[in-house]
């Protein structure tokens, strides 16, 4: 028999230097000592935005300035079927005065030092892992000199997630090329997945694999890559993606671009649309760049992938 679900709205409460709150389970719930993210059950007559709201000032006596919808996953404990919605929360006021938890604590992204989190929570943290901005290569316009400059220009800037998407390049140039490129990334802690190429990112040990959406399609199982994300286009290219158990997805087209001049723009109502409760991140491309960051994650974007814009010039 299907159980009813319970709606519960958590919030990835941040602070400016990128540290986000997690709150240790007090004695007498369910799963006491557990990690998790402050929030509650949504009630009757309330949005789950609305009630993050009404959690987070009764829990923890802040108030919500900004929150930007995020991930929406389901879990089935032996106590109830959770769909728990998660929101970001990069602005809020007041000063922290907890009436739940045994502890509080402010950890980074990717070094969580606090065990054991709620069953359904490990997915979130390694979506938080997941860098923001993604720059996506593109060696077979401007060359693999310009190219690995540009990466180390990047990276110095602060770039930490790489998709190597490089159409047109001739095959005797790339696997030298791409060795060099994931040499430079590791030296930084990047992620580098390349576009379409399972058998070379597992010879070369790149982090992962990004999936075209032809790809996608064909794709009975998730690769055996730490990092795997895929193009998608609609909805259920979305779903699928979702379906595989994949880390993330990129949608678009937010503009219209040089690089795919002919697709209708979806812009960022139509991202919204598309990307609202999934249970990966989803990021934002075609023809975007970093002063967007601000619009695609309230518009439910984990962050933005970019060609273009992702490489500063010398
Ligand atoms: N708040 C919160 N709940 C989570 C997270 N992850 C997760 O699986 N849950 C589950 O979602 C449900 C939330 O219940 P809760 O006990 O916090 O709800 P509440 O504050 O409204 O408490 P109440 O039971 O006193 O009404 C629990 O089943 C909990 O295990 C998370 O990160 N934060």
């Amino acid at each position: 028999m299907s159980r009813k679900i319970v709606q519960v709205a958590a919030g990835v409460i941040t602070r400016p230097d990128g540290c986000f709150l997690i709150g240790q389970r007090a004695p007498g719930t369910f799963y006491p000592g557990y990690w998790e993210f402050p929030g509650g059950k949504v009630e009757a007559g309330e949005t789950p935005a609305q009630a993050l709201c009404r959690e987070l000032d009764e829990e923890l006596g802040i108030r919500v300035e900004r929150l930007n919808p995020w991930l929406v996953r389901e879990h089935d404990y032996e106590h109830a079927h959770v769909r728990l919605h998660f929101f970001e929360v990069p602005q809020w006021s007041g000063s922290l005065n907890d009436h739940v938890h045994s502890e509080l604590a402010w950890v980074r992204p990717g070094a969580v030092d606090r065990t054991p989190m709620l069953p359904a929570n490990g997915p979130i943290l390694k979506a938080l892992s997941l860098p923001r901005m993604m720059g996506v290569t593109q060696a077979g316009q401007i060359g693999v000199e310009q190219q690995l400059l540009a990466v180390d220009r990047a990276l110095d800037n602060g770039l930490r997630l790489i998709q190597v998407r490089d159409r047109g390049l001739p095959d005797t140039l790339k696997r030298g090329y791409v060795a060099a490129l994931i040499q430079r990334a590791r030296s930084k802690g990047a992620i580098v997945v390349l576009n379409d190429e399972v058998e070379l990112a597992l010879e070369l040990g790149a982090d992962g694999v990004h999936l075209s959406a032809e790809r996608l399609a064909d794709c009975s199982a998730r690769p055996a890559l730490e990092w795997v994300g895929a193009s998608c286009h609609d909805r259920h290219e979305l779903e699928r993606a979702a379906q595989l158990g994949l880390d993330y997805a990129v949608l678009g087209s937010i503009r219209e671009t040089p690089t795919h001049p002919t697709g209708q723009p979806i812009g960022w109502e139509g991202f919204s649309a598309k990307a609202q409760g999934l249970p990966i991140p989803v990021f934002a491309i075609g023809g975007v760049s970093a002063e967007d960051m601000v619009t695609a994650r309230a518009a439910g974007a984990h962050g933005l992938a970019a060609i273009r814009s992702a490489w500063p010039s010398a």
